[in-house]
């Protein structure tokens, strides 16, 4: 898989090569380029953003230099299997469903806009030659899109065959089909009693049984206070 990151704030990637990612990329599961949108400007002050057309605050970003690193990134001709992903507080929520799909990818290209946000037209361009999302973290503002691709990257990674060490935790975390879709249980260690704490007396008995009785109930019991809107049956 190749993730190549648009965006003016490069070195926001750099975090990539630290710890299960970077261990991917070394293995060469991953292959990651960030490239400063700049290098597409011709300028003497590297301008990549202009006045709002229609009036309004702040400034949006040009589509020259967008339209130019696409050119040499990816050339001119539409390929459906490359996804251009484009953080954005408009778009729609990204989910577990949307890391999953995305783990299949061959290429990724994250666009990380900045001020007001990225010439529309950009977005149309991209359309008709790529796969394109536009994704929202979640229900809150950024200053760009460099942390939410930071965020989905991770997501999106982790589920990619050979890059997290027991692909079995998987199967029981949040989210996961495994799990209903439901919220993982709580967990614990040793030790057994922890500042008057004591570990759940299931969890110390063996029984397999019983613990996997336990955990649904729990799972059911957090998701039904905290997320009932992931409640199919209810
Ligand atoms: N979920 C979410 C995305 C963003 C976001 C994404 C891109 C830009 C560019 C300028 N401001 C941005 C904000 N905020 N919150």
């Amino acid at each position: 898989m190749r993730l190549d990151y648009l965006t003016i704030f490069p070195e926001f990637f750099d975090v990539l090569g630290i710890s299960l990612l970077g261990k991917a990329v070394d293995n060469g599961i991953v292959d990651i380029h960030a490239h400063d949108l700049r290098t597409w400007t011709h300028d003497r002050h590297r301008t990549v953003d202009d006045t709002p057309c229609g009036g309004g605050a702040g400034m949006v970003m040009k589509p020259d230099p967008w339209g130019e690193a696409f050119d040499d990134l990816l050339g001119a001709d539409p390929d459906p299997s490359v996804h251009v992903v484009i953080p954005t507080p408009s778009g729609t929520p990204f989910r577990q469903d949307d890391a999953a799909q995305l783990s299949h990818a061959d290429r990724i290209v994250f666009c990380c806009g900045r001020y007001e946000g990225i010439d529309h037209r950009v977005i149309d361009y991209a359309s008709e030659h790529w796969s394109v999302h536009e994704l929202s973290l979640g229900d809150y503002v950024l200053n760009g899109g460099e942390v939410a691709a930071l965020a989905m990257t991770e997501a999106i990674v982790r589920l990619v065959p050979g890059v997290l060490g027991n692909p079995e935790s998987l199967s029981e975390e949040s989210y996961s089909q495994d799990q209903e879709g439901l919220l993982e249980y709580p967990v614990y260690t040793r030790p057994a009693s922890w500042r008057g704490w004591d570990v759940p007396e299931v969890l110390m008995s063996g029984h397999h049984g019983h613990i996997a009785q336990w955990r649904r109930e729990q799972s059911r019991e957090l998701t039904r206070r905290r997320r009932p809107d992931l409640l199919t049956d209810e």
